[in-house]
């Protein structure tokens, strides 16, 4: 992979020239852009991060811009670091004041600044997904909600898809038109209660709140658009509401106390891969109404990919309807034909990569760190790990389950968490029977039914149950609540002391009997446990020993328990993609992590429908475009190679599963690729050809040899005129027609304020019948 945010290296301010002299035209006028809003928008590899980064440089060398003055919001927090160290590499230690960041770090360092004016206290936990997910089952239950009906997960994506929209409990609750509508309503609002009792924040409530801060309290506002001049924003077509919303507030309007900052926004509605999230490509669309003095930069040469590649990427992409057609070129030449692999199955598939990965490498021609393998979920990678270790090939797996979503370390950080914020009820119900010490569920029970009776938060409630005040609470039971309740305080002292964080965790293992457990333990996975603890220690120490350079505005002490925290609650996937310099081997990660990022080489895997475009999109127009453009993603992350591969058989949950050729191979020019396995043609006379001359339908799924065994066979689900359903995106719905029979079935359901949709009735839809 190549520096995402390429600096010269010989940079001296005076010399801005340095600094345009390898930009085109285009990029030129946007770096030089003063004024009036910027979009630049424009297709894969155009050089938009390049032209990001630049104007920082330019901003600070040659408009004299106070690197104080500058806030940049990339999409990681690994993307984050680079640029500040590219730039501190030009400007030293002056770049320590410019804000650059995620959304969700930047919006945590400005709440923790503010959490008085709002009314919290500056030490609130963040909860991630998972967290969330835990306190809706929490909620639901006390709500006796049908958890068949109202799975947490669902009622998890309705409450974000809400807060994404900056809609507040309230309003959610008077535009219900619906049962579910009025049942998420109910839940969102006693959520959102108990997330404030227990002084925390989901990642929404993270950009909600800012927002909230912004327009609530002018004068905050206006300290902050005093201070930040300049706001530049990376894929900005991922942003959802509440983050448009955010940039909004932080530049200001014309007109106002202190004149608008200056926007630079650069993006690609083609890439735009986070719907699920709530990401809107409206935001490009409109930037133009939205800011009517924008001026927008349109770049039209890649200098990324090869032709062949760029022009496989422009011809699926093309395939979306509702788009801007962009003339995106290359001068690289055509460079190689793109290579398709129709593998056995997928270990057949995973051994092809291997092979071809040590052809490259003994040709000389590419090293480890220059190749990349993608696949559509995380749970593909497993395989391609297998092969890579019987054969050596060093490799890192980017994602899937993270170090710090492991039970162990979630524990463990529960505990930390419990001691910098006694309020988070999440983590203190995690731990509070963990190791067992007798405090079981129904004593769990009764102190959380007082806490809600009595309004308080639940840490308050254990303290009451000490003094038994808890009714139906046992004896045995407050004991055992008496000495959680003492080993925490004594353990908060060190924190109170100001100790190290790796101590206090340290101190947190052996006095709660949490490594003594996994020791005496047979079980080898609590052995694995250990090491992953020990782990944790090591990280902890370090992060004590190195603390990131301090900026001069940052509230949390460094070092310091919340500031070890905040760290790693905000890690993302993305965040642990190995530098190419150092480390030398292949990355294997999902398709929405690759996005930003280039390598020479790369091995798009899994092109099968129902895996690639996912099964989820094979009846849905609109989840179909979203997967299509995670197809324009992987492809055009390909520099000089690309693989395109597809096993006829994979095994999922194991089940072996025929899978028919993605529809997005048809929508490929013929004559780009070149197949060095095509499908036997004993199993399917016809298949081989007909992608080979490239399907003439935009997928349909009638143009496709029918296959032996697969998702079509999966229990397609039967319905009726008059059938009320509950689907996961859509909410509830009613059935209106029903047409078409086995794998062609499909249902026109009327999803009230969600609209009228079309779907394929085949096994996996996300779909329930009431
Ligand atoms: N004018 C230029 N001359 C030479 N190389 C360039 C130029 N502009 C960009 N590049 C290079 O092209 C590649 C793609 O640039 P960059 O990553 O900035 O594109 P992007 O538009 O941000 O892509 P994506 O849409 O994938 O995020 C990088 O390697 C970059 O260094
Ligand atoms: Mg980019």
């Amino acid at each position: 992979m190549s520096a995402l945010f390429d600096l010269p290296a010989s940079h001296t301010p005076s010399r801005s020239d340095h600094l345009l002299a390898d930009l085109n035209p285009a990029q030129r006028r946007a770096v030089e852009h003063s004024g009036a809003p910027l979009l630049v928008v424009a297709g894969a590899g155009s050089g938009k991060t390049r032209v990001l980064t630049r104007r920082i440089a330019y901003l600070l060398a040659e408009r004299d811009v106070h690197p104080g003055q500058i806030m940049a919001i990339t999409f990681t927090n690994k993307a984050a670091a680079e640029m500040k160290e590219r730039v501190s590499d030009m400007v030293g230690g002056r770049a320590r004041s410019m804000w650059v960041s995620t959304f969700h770090s930047m919006c945590v360092r400005v709440l923790r600044r503010e959490a008085k004016t709002l009314g919290m206290s500056s030490n609130f936990s963040v909860y991630d997904s998972d967290d969330t997910r835990r306190l809706i089952t929490l909620v639901a239950r006390d709500l006796d909600l049908d958890p068949k009906r109202y799975a947490a997960r669902t009622l998890a994506v309705h409450i974000s898809n809400l807060k994404n929209e900056l809609i507040s409990t309230q309003e959610a609750a008077d535009a219900a038109t619906n049962d579910l509508e009025r049942r998420v309503a109910e839940v969102y609002a006693v959520y959102q209660r108990r997330l404030v009792e227990s002084n925390s924040m989901d990642f929404d409530d993270l950009i909600m709140k800012t927002v909230e801060l912004l327009q609530r309290f002018p004068d905050v506002a206006e300290h902050y658009r005093r201070r930040f001049r300049h706001v530049l924003v990376d894929e900005y077509q991922d942003t959802n509401h509440a983050q448009y919303t955010l940039v909004r507030e932080l530049v200001g309007v014309a007109g106002g106390e202190v004149p608008p900052a200056e926007l630079c926004v650069v993006g690609d509605a083609d890439q735009s891969i986070y719907a699920f999230r709530g990401a809107t490509i409206r935001n490009i669309v409109e930037f133009e109404r939205d800011y009517p003095q924008a001026t927008t930069i349109l770049l039209e040469q890649n200098y990324r990919s090869t032709q062949n590649i760029l022009t496989a990427a422009n011809a699926v992409i093309s395939r979306n309807p509702n788009r801007r057609d962009k003339r995106l070129w290359s001068d690289l030449g055509e460079g190689e034909k793109i290579v398709g692999y129709v593998a056995d199955n997928e270990h057949d598939e995973a051994a092809f990569v291997a092979r071809e990965i040590d052809h490259l490498i003994d040709s000389g021609e590419f090293n480890n760190s220059e190749i990349a393998v993608f696949y559509r979920t995380n749970n593909q990678s497993r395989v391609f790990e297998e092969i890579f270790i019987r054969l050596g090939l060093p490799y890192r797996v980017v994602g899937g389950v993270r170090f710090y979503e492991r039970r162990e370390v979630r524990d463990a950080l529960a505990y930390l968490r419990t001691l910098a914020n006694p309020e988070d009820t999440v983590s203190l119900r995690r731990i509070l029977n963990v190791p067992k010490r007798g405090i079981g569920d129904r004593a769990e029970a009764c102190v959380s039914t007082y806490a809600e009776r009595e309004r308080i938060s639940f840490a308050a409630a254990l303290r009451e149950a000490v003094h038994d005040r808890v009714p139906m609470l046992n004896p045995r039971s407050r004991n055992a609540i008496a000495g959680f309740v003492e080993l925490m305080d004594s353990l908060g002292e060190m924190v109170t002391r100001g100790d190290d964080v790796a101590d206090i965790l340290e101190e947190v293992l052996s006095r709660t009997g949490y490594r003594a457990e996994l020791e005496a333990s047979d079980d080898p996975q609590d052995h694995t446990r250990i090491e992953n603890l020990n782990e944790l220690v090591t990280v902890a120490r370090e992060f004590t020993e190195q603390p990131p350079a301090s900026e001069e505005d940052t509230v949390v002490v460094e070092g310091s328990l919340a500031a070890f925290l905040e760290r790693v609650s905000l890690v993302a996937d993305a965040d642990q993609i190995p530098d190419a310099e150092s480390d030398g081997v292949v990355t294997l990660m999902t398709l929405h992590t690759a996005k930003g990022l280039e390598y020479p080489v790369v091995f798009c895997t899994g092109w099968e429908d129902g895996v690639f475009p996912h099964m989820r999109a094979l009846g849905d127009p609109q989840e179909l475009s979203e997967e299509r453009r995670l197809a324009y993603v992987g492809i055009t992350r390909a520099q000089r190679r690309l693989y395109l591969s597809r096993a006829l058989v994979r095994s999922a949950w194991g089940q072996p599963s025929a899978n028919p050729a993605s529809r997005f191979f048809g929508e490929i020019p013929a004559d780009l690729l070149d197949w060095r396995r095509v499908e036997p043609t004993r199993a399917a006379p016809t298949t081989a050809t007909t992608w080979r001359r490239g399907s003439t339908a935009s997928g349909g799924l009638g143009s496709r040899p029918a296959p032996s065994r697969g998702w079509q066979d999966t229990p397609a689900m039967k319905l009726d005129v008059g059938d009320r359903v509950t689907h996961d995106k859509y909410g509830l719905g009613s059935v209106v027609a029903v047409d078409g029979v086995g794998p062609r079935a499909t249902a026109t359901i009327d999803f009230g304020s969600a609209g009228t949709v079309r779907l394929m009735l085949i096994g996996g839809v996300p779909m329930t019948k009431l």
